[in-house]
């Protein structure tokens, strides 16, 4: 299925049109099928939309979203490099979620200790279950990216982006600091119904335009990401910038 590409003039009009696009993906989801199951990022762009949302979510009603994370950072609850800490703080706090359907994934100091594996492996469960012994579909995951193409913890040439069988993997040598973090993998991600990138910043434009052509996902994740309804790329145009 091919993209759908949209670039914008700057950061703010990204997030603002993706934002509004959240609202009528999940308000539709809702009323299609009751609960919306909705996978965040990190990253200042995923952020962005939730403090967006904070403001102006429509007619969401947050009691029945169910919400997932794509990766985290396995690091103390507190640690303000928590992707979910930062959720909480955008938005989650300020709207009447259901807890029972917030699922992040475990801090390093939480139910499994410093055991990474058992905290992946626990997540793999939750997903299972919830998704009634196999994964849900996802209505829509929202990546981030960084400028080498990783998505959620899958970076180039790594055991976790090659990974075709477990859902949920550890990872202990991230790139990216901090370097031990729980990541959904590609298999998971397309089994989303709706895949949207939002990425800023001309240093992400050559991984945009590898995912653009064809580009292997073992040398640029993104490029191995992407809905079975949908694929969306919002981008600023330093992002575009490579794109002919
Ligand atoms: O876990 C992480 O390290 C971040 O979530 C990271 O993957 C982020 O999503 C990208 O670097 C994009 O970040 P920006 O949206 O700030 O460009």
């Amino acid at each position: 299925m091919t993209p759908e590409t949209l670039v914008f003039d700057d950061k703010d009009a990204l997030v603002a049109t993706a934002a509004s696009r959240f609202v009528d993906l999940v308000t539709h989801a809702q009323a299609d099928h009751g609960v919306a199951s909705i996978v965040l990022t990190g990253g200042s762009n995923g952020i962005a939309i939730l403090r967006h949302l904070a403001s102006d979510s429509g007619d969401i009603d947050w009691s029945r979203v169910e919400l997932f994370w794509g990766d985290d950072r396995f690091v103390p609850a507190d640690d303000p490099e928590r992707n979910y800490g930062q959720a909480r703080e955008a938005l989650l706090d300020k709207v009447p979620v259901d807890p029972a359907r917030v699922h992040p994934m475990a801090a390093s100091d939480g139910d499994f200790g410093d055991d990474i594996e058992s905290a992946a492996a626990a997540y793999a469960e939750a997903l299972a279950h919830i998704g009634a012994g196999q994964v849900p579909h996802f209505d829509l995951h929202l990546l981030g990216m960084g400028g080498e193409g990783h998505i959620n913890s899958l970076f180039p040439h790594t055991a976790a982006t090659a990974e075709s069988e477990k859902t949920v993997v550890a990872v202990e040598d991230s790139p990216k600091p901090p370097p031990r973090r729980i990541t959904l993998t590609l298999p998971v991600v397309n089994r989303s119904k709706a895949v949207w990138f939002l990425v800023a910043g001309e240093d992400k434009a050559e991984a945009v335009a590898a995912a653009h052509t064809g580009a292997h996902a073992a040398d640029w994740p993104c490029a191995g990401a992407h809905g079975t309804d949908e694929t969306v790329w919002f981008l600023d145009r330093g992002a575009a910038s490579r794109l002919t």
